[in-house]
């Protein structure tokens, strides 16, 4: 019979261990979470909202009855916590998992202090946004979405099919890497395009002070491609830290991208121009469709108001008439002049596009997804 998971602890208390939290309990709802965050409002806002069931009272506090151990921190925090973990009294079938989103470093390092005394199953759910902390923790965070899982020599199947039965309710597809191949293709697909966003935010930024109205005119498609770039900033240090042979690669290869179209625009190369965009629009769209919980799980809309009192009930008064549920309302950014950004969150896609219609039925305002 397999080994039942009764107790969990779990450390780092935000978007990610929140979400797998939410996650595990509604699927197993006996099953007891104790979670620790550094940070003891994040523990307590995790408590009053049950995503955990009680606060441990330290990092390790309790530690020694729970099945299996999450690590949800930042990446170099997590291996500072594998070094602690390594002295403390754990169950002999404990099975210690973490989410990071690099796996080489964290593996080997794991495997360096537990060998094959103790049960270390790398993963990373593939799905995530740039919001952090438990507020934004959402049970559905991961449906659809792949959960990469890097066991080694030291994993045995019966583990690996008790961390995956455990994590079910993130309804995530579980595929299995080296950790080697996930730090490649994360690298590829989600590391370096994390850096193109935040260098081309300070591309921007530099020209903020001859063209001050550069903020404002920056419409779609800025927003769309430098969206990740309003991640947690200590998340992504870390990322980098721990991907750095692959990242150098990339850049080059970059680099070599970079020069080649730079090649195409300075020669007025029409013809190859319209191939470079054609074949880059091909692969994009030939990427799987979105399915819910793959990409983004926050259905956020922008509406550009006018700064007038009552705007936000005029808004709201025209979704109630038509029974749409909001689940978050916030005004974003005030601008000195006319006109501010509402930002509307809502539980589904079809709600935030049945929104959009909504107040453009109502309204001249502009809307526009992040
Ligand atoms: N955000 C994403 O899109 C995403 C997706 C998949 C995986 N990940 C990975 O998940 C992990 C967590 O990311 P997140 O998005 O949940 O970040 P987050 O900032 O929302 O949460 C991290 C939490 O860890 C806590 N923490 C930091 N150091 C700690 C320590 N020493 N002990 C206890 N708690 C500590 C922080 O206070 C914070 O509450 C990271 O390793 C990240 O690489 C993130
Ligand atoms: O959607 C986002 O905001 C994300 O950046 C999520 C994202 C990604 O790059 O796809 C970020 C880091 C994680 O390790 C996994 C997912």
């Amino acid at each position: 019979m397999e080994q039942q998971i009764e107790k969990i602890h779990l450390i780092g208390l935000g978007l990610i261990g929140g979400s797998i939290a939410l996650a595990i309990k509604q699927e197993f709802p006996a099953i007891k979470i104790a979670g620790y965050d550094i940070n003891q409002s994040q523990a307590e806002i995790a408590k009053t909202l049950t995503v955990i069931d009680e606060i441990a009272p330290n990092q390790f506090g309790g530690i020694e009855t729970a099945d299996l151990i999450i690590l949800a921190t930042p990446v170099e925090q997590t291996l500072s916590i594998i070094d602690s973990l390594s002295s403390q009294h754990l169950k002999e079938s404990v099975i210690i998992t973490d989410v990071g989103s690099t796996k080489q470093k964290i593996s080997k390092y794991a495997d360096s202090v537990f060998g094959d005394g103790v049960q270390f199953i790398g993963g990373h759910p593939m799905a995530g946004s740039h919001k952090s902390g438990v507020i934004a923790a959402k049970a559905h965070l991961f449906e659809n979405a792949f959960y990469i899982l890097t066991p080694t020599d030291h994993t045995s199947h019966a583990s690996l099919s008790i961390l995956q039965n455990v994590l079910k309710g993130t309804k995530a597809h579980f595929v299995e890497m080296t950790p080697a191949e996930h730090d490649e293709v994360t690298g590829v697909i989600s590391h370096f395009p994390h850096i193109v966003a935040a260098s081309l935010v300070h591309q921007a930024g530099r020209f903020e002070d001859s063209h001050p109205l550069i903020k404002r005119l920056a419409a779609g498609g800025f927003r769309d491609i430098t969206r990740i770039a309003s991640s947690s900033p200590a998340m992504w240090r870390d990322i980098l830290l721990h991907n750095k042979d692959k990242l150098l690669a990339l850049f080059d290869d970059w680099q070599y991208e970079m020069n080649r179209v730079r090649e195409l625009v300075d020669g007025l190369n029409g013809d190859a121009l319209f191939s470079y965009f054609q074949e880059a629009k091909d692969f994009r769209d030939g990427l799987p469709e979105r399915e819910k919980g793959a990409i983004p799980s926050f259905y956020d809309l922008y509406v550009d108001v006018p700064d007038y009192p009552g705007v936000i009930s005029e808004i709201t008064g025209y979704l109630a008439m038509e029974e749409i549920s909001i689940t978050n309302i916030r005004i974003i950014e005030t601008r000195e002049e006319i006109y501010g950004v509402l930002r509307l969150s809502f539980q589904t896609d079809v709600d935030r596009e049945r929104a959009q219609k909504c107040i453009e039925k109502y309204t001249d305002y502009k809307t526009f997804f992040s």
